[in-house]
């Protein structure tokens, strides 16, 4: 009987004494590798039906060997196996805490060295293994580029019912340990639907004049926004005055938790917008800025800006979302071609294009082209 591994719908052979990890390299499955002597754990690999050769398991964790992950450079066997890659969900990562601050916005800053190597990029998420169920653990967002900073870098936003650990608390030293688990892609997926408010705060509302020194606050904001070259972009065809007004509503409705605010959800409004952390990190200086500049204390200033820091998750991300309203999921990029019920004017040229005219449409920005800017 021949020997067969499957890999990701590729079946290979390995030849007699052959490691599986030659086998998959030898016909060029590309699959990471660096010591191939049981060393690194570059090539772990997940096996899902077949024995496994104790060999081959040495120097795993009891958790790894029992979840049936193997080092296929150590891997001579003639049993058929299936194997995959492994798996963000399985792999945990013992870190060491270097300096963590922020828990008077709810939103924490965790600087770390992981103990061993954690592979990862800028705006992927871990889960902070805290004894839950995997997919209960919190959510930090990776905010550090591994190519440029020696330690990596995550923010936790505080939700409700979270505890943060000894490792993380504010009086946590240098050199505590904690595990984390992943890293994962963060998409809209592994957002909960709807994101309960954070508590209100209604004694910071009145501080705020019940709202008239919020309202001259947010009008000095947006005059900050658009005469930003990073932030007016995004604004392009909305007046200042309903930002400053949109937003009034919406921190009112968070500050009271009176029902005032009727727009769409942060995560939906900000859906197209690719905004990394370090531009919303940008709009929350020019806003401390500005509530530093109404008289607002430090202490007032953490309690507006938990607010805020509690729709990161909504807002940061490194490609446009789909809009999602209970389960449906909507795409609004790209193009439709539409007969026109009444005659407009094109977005592009300003001719008028008479009813019955096919015109081309860009889903979300609802802008036409006449058939001759369309190019047909
Ligand atoms: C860099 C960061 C941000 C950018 C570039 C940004 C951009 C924008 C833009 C362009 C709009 C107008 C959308 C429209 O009227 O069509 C908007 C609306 C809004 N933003 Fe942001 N925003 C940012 C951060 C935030 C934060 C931190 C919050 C919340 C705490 C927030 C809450 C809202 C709300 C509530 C609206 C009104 C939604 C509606 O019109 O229904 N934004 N934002």
């Amino acid at each position: 009987m021949t020997t067969e591994i499957h890999f990701e719908g590729r079946c290979v052979h390995p030849q007699a004494g052959e490691t599986v990890l030659d086998a998959l390299l030898r016909v060029g499955i590309d699959t990471p590798f660096s010591c191939k002597g049981g060393s690194c754990h570059t090539c772990m690999l997940h096996c899902t039906d077949g024995p496994i050769p104790e060999k081959a398991q040495r120097g795993l964790s009891e958790r790894l060997r029992q979840l049936g992950y193997f080092l296929p450079c150590r891997c001579v066997t003639e049993h058929s196996l299936r194997i995959e890659p492994r798996q963000a969900k399985d792999m945990v990562t013992r870190c060491m805490l270097v300096e963590v601050d922020g828990h008077a916005s709810g939103s924490l800053r965790i600087q770390f060295e992981p103990m061993t190597a954690l592979d990862y990029r800028m705006g992927q998420s871990l889960r902070l293994v805290d004894g839950s169920a995997p997919e209960q653990e919190p959510l930090l967002m990776l905010t550090s580029d591994p190519a440029t900073s020696p330690v990596a870098e995550a923010r936790w936003v505080l939700q409700a019912g979270q505890t943060v650990p000894d490792s993380l608390a504010p009086s946590a030293e240098f050199g505590l340990e904690f595990e984390v688990r992943g890293p994962f892609n963060l998409d809209y997926q592994d957002l909960p639907e709807q994101r309960p408010a954070p508590p209100a705060d209604p004694a910071l509302w009145q501080a705020l004049e019940d709202g008239r020194k919020a309202r001259a606050i947010l009008d000095a904001f947006y005059a900050k926004v658009y005469a930003d070259t990073l932030l007016a972009p995004f604004f392009a065809g909305v007046t200042a005055e309903r930002a400053a007004s949109k937003q009034y509503n919406f921190l009112q409705q968070l500050m009271t938790g009176e029902k005032v605010y009727w727009g769409e959800s942060p995560r939906n409004t900000h859906h197209w917008m690719v905004i990394p952390h370090s531009l919303f990190d940008h709009r929350q200086a020019l806003m401390i800025e500005t509530l530093r500049e109404h008289g607002l204390d430090d202490g007032q200033i953490a309690r507006w800006t938990r607010f805020e820091e509690y729709f990161r998750a909504d807002i940061v991300k490194d490609h446009e979302w789909p809009k999602k309203i209970g389960d449906q999921i909507y795409s609004t990029e790209g193009f439709e071609r539409e007969t026109l019920l009444e005659a407009t004017l094109c977005d592009q040229c300003g001719a008028e294009v008479s009813a019955g005219t096919e015109v081309l449409y860009h889903r979300r920005t609802g802008l036409i082209s006449c058939p001759r800017c369309a190019g047909h």
